[in-house]
């Protein structure tokens, strides 16, 4: 059974759809990579999968469930990793762990295991009191990365990841993410950095002008584009200049 799928799901802001007849699923174990032009509609995507959203057609399931069918299930199926950090400004480091960490009912030996080795990875130990205002732009980002890997979900879900990492936070992310997938967990991720998402994504969805345009394996995507050695970028530019011509 897929962890997630989107089924003919069509929605928005407002009664004028922003994305259209979306069909995807993301099986257990994969890294799937959500990759589009600015305004493609990513991350109105993704609203939709997290629930801010309600489709205006179409649903959307995980582990085979419906938002609407057992919201409390639904929701703590999966972790989300917002494009824009949001936390709390009077609560330090320390206790954005202990908070997430109490509202997914994590006890406190578990909590305080993989908070250490969260920490330690993300090289974020010594900064265990300090609050968000202190904070550089990468580290609120790996505050968020950290509380939602805690939760150790069967589905994380996150929203370009990268902007904002030096290379070793970078680094450290993808090798949390490799470790989660290996432990079966699946990763749906949007983001800008092809050469990443061309070397570490099982599978590929090109979105544009809110529709899939194509979605598969690098070799499935050099199908459908009919371009035998393409890089993920060469396709990328392919698909904008599709849109060019129209
Ligand atoms: N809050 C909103 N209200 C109304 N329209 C919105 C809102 N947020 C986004 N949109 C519109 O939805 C469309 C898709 O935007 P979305 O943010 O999903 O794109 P994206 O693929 O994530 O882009 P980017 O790469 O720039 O982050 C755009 O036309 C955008 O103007």
């Amino acid at each position: 059974m897929a962890v997630l799928e989107l089924i003919n799901v069509t929605g928005g802001y407002t009664r004028k759809p922003v994305i259209r007849d979306l069909n995807f699923t993301i099986g257990q174990g994969e890294l799937v990579g959500l990759i589009g032009l600015n305004g493609a509609g990513k991350s109105t995507t993704i609203k939709h999968i997290i629930g801010t959203l309600i489709p205006q057609q179409g649903e959307i399931k995980i582990n085979g469930i419906t938002l609407k069918e057992d919201i409390d299930n639904y929701r703590s199926s999966f972790s989300y990793i917002p494009e824009t950090p949001v936390l709390y400004d009077e609560l330090t480091l320390k206790e954005h762990l202990e908070l997430t960490g109490m509202a997914y009912g994590l006890d406190e030996k578990t909590m305080k295991e993989r908070a250490s080795r969260l920490l330690s990875e993300f090289r974020m130990e010594k900064r265990l009191n300090w609050f968000p205002s202190h904070f550089s732009k990468g580290m609120r980002q790996k505050v968020m990365i950290m509380c939602a890997f805690l939760v150790n979900p069967h589905l994380y879900i996150i929203d370009e990841p990268f902007v904002g990492l030096d290379p070793l936070g970078i680094q450290s992310l993808l090798d949390q993410m490799d470790e989660k997938k290996r432990e079966g967990a699946s990763v749906l991720m949007s983001t800008h950095i092809l050469s990443t998402a061309e070397k570490h994504c099982d599978r590929i969805i090109l979105l544009h002008d809110g529709r899939v345009r194509a979605q598969g394996t690098m070799n499935d995507l050099r199908r459908a584009f009919n371009m035998p050695n393409a890089t993920l970028d060469d396709l990328y530019i392919a698909m904008t200049k599709e849109q060019d011509n129209e």
